[in-house]
């Protein structure tokens, strides 16, 4: 366990031009994040991520969930989701989220990963009904684990360490100009839970 976790006041750009990338580091007390992590582990309903990519339908091992103010429906990779209305520890952590940012999100994409096999390959979160240059706030529980970023262009890469119960945000151009992804990794024994918070603005 780190014991120097804090929160970082003033985060800087992890990218440059136009491109944000920000690592708050601790969002909420150990306590709060244990207590969190094992609720959304209980009462999130965590179903296996489907897609039809090239005319097949591949299941991950990885486990998905889809929360909103309202119950729209959301496609990707062909797929079409269902979005929850929010559980109680959603609008807390989200609340927490809003505090410390000063914006508001109506959406939250989570990911379980049983432990270090799972990982999620290079994307940029471009879907079509997500707001354009908007605030993604991430939030980390159980495992740490390393999260890439790699330049479309130059493929430069940045990493960091995404820690137990952090926040980090990806805003600007970083999904136009840059990809994302959480490596699987062989060191890892324990599930992580991530948090997207986002902007959907179809409909
Ligand atoms: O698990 C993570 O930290 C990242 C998840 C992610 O990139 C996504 O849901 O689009
Ligand atoms: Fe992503």
């Amino acid at each position: 366990m780190n014991l120097f976790r804090e929160p970082v006041e003033n985060p800087e750009n992890l990218l440059s031009d136009g491109s944000i990338v920000k690592y708050y580091g601790a969002l909420m007390s150990l306590d709060d994040a244990d207590y969190y992590f094992k609720c959304l582990l209980n009462n999130i309903d965590w179903k296996h991520d489907e897609a039809i990519i090239l005319g097949k339908h591949l299941i991950t091992k990885r486990k998905v969930a889809l929360y909103a103010d309202r119950a729209f429906t959301y496609t990707y990779s062909n797929i079409t989701k269902q979005a929850l209305p929010w559980t109680k520890e959603l609008l807390a952590i989200k609340a927490i989220v809003e505090a410390r940012l000063g914006e508001t999100f109506n959406t939250c994409l989570l990911n379980l990963y049983h432990d270090g096999s799972e990982g999620m390959a290079w994307h940029s979160d471009g879907e079509r009904d997500l707001q354009k240059h908007g605030v993604i706030a991430s939030v980390s529980l159980g495992a740490e684990r390393k999260f890439s970023f790699k330049n479309k262009i130059t493929s430069d890469t940045v990493s960091l360490l995404l820690e137990h119960g952090s926040l980090l945000i990806m805003a600007g151009t970083t999904q136009d100009c840059w990809q994302h992804r959480l490596p699987p990794t062989t060191k890892v024994h324990e599930p992580r839970v991530n948090l997207t918070f986002r902007n959907i603005v179809s409909e």
